[in-house]
């Protein structure tokens, strides 16, 4: 990822920009009523069947980036969520596709705004089921033979979604550096030994 400021990446001329968010919150939730779950982190299932943060293109000329990331998570949430300048965390250009530049960001929420936003999802949002086919919460914990945060890393994202997870993840304490390093080691053996021979 080819990282840059907010502000280096707006003056660059003929440049697309798109703009994504990780909605988060802590939780004191329990999965089977014993393991401690700690947080709440929301991605969807996109319509191509890659994972992704929930956002979208913006249209610089009649929006501003977090204004035009409001209306993207009104279309596929449901809800009208402000995302500030502050929830800024970082702009790149994209991998695969010429001329765009990515900005993710970081919100979190409590537990109860989480909730409400996955039940706007299903309900009432206009793009359940056709562009976004489901949000979805990341397994952030470990369970036998890769379960867990390495099952889900194994899956296919895109663009950037995976990377952006991973390091928000360890910026903002939610999984440790080393635990990190044990899921994406053991994602990289799953899919390896998923490959066709
Ligand atoms: O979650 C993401 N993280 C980084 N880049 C992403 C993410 N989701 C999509 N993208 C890239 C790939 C796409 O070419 C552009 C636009 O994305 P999309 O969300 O599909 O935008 P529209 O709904 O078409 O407006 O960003």
């Amino acid at each position: 990822m080819s990282q840059m400021s907010k502000e280096d990446a707006l003056s660059l001329p003929r440049h697309r920009h798109a703009c994504h968010v990780m909605l988060y919150a802590d939780t004191d939730s329990k999965l089977f009523g014993r393991y401690q779950t700690k947080h709440i982190v929301l991605m969807q299932m996109r319509f191509d069947g890659l994972l992704g943060f929930p956002g979208g293109l913006v249209d610089l000329s009649k929006e501003t980036l977090e204004s035009g990331l409001s209306r993207e998570l009104e279309e596929e949430l449901g809800v009208a969520l402000l995302v500030s300048p502050e929830d800024h965390v970082s702009s790149s250009l994209a991998p695969a596709v010429p001329n765009l530049i990515t900005h993710f960001y970081a919100k979190k929420m409590n537990e109860s705004e989480i909730k409400e936003v996955e039940k706007a999802a299903v309900t009432v949002a206009k793009d359940h089921g056709l562009e976004v086919l489901g949000m979805v919460r990341v397994p952030l914990y470990f369970f036998k033979r890769g379960g867990g945060l390495p099952a889900f890393l194994s899956n296919s994202f895109i663009g950037s979604a995976r990377s952006q997870l991973l390091s928000a993840l360890q910026s903002f304490g939610l999984v440790s550096q080393q635990e990190l390093a044990k899921a994406t080691q053991q994602a990289n053996q799953m899919r390896h030994q998923s490959q066709p021979r």
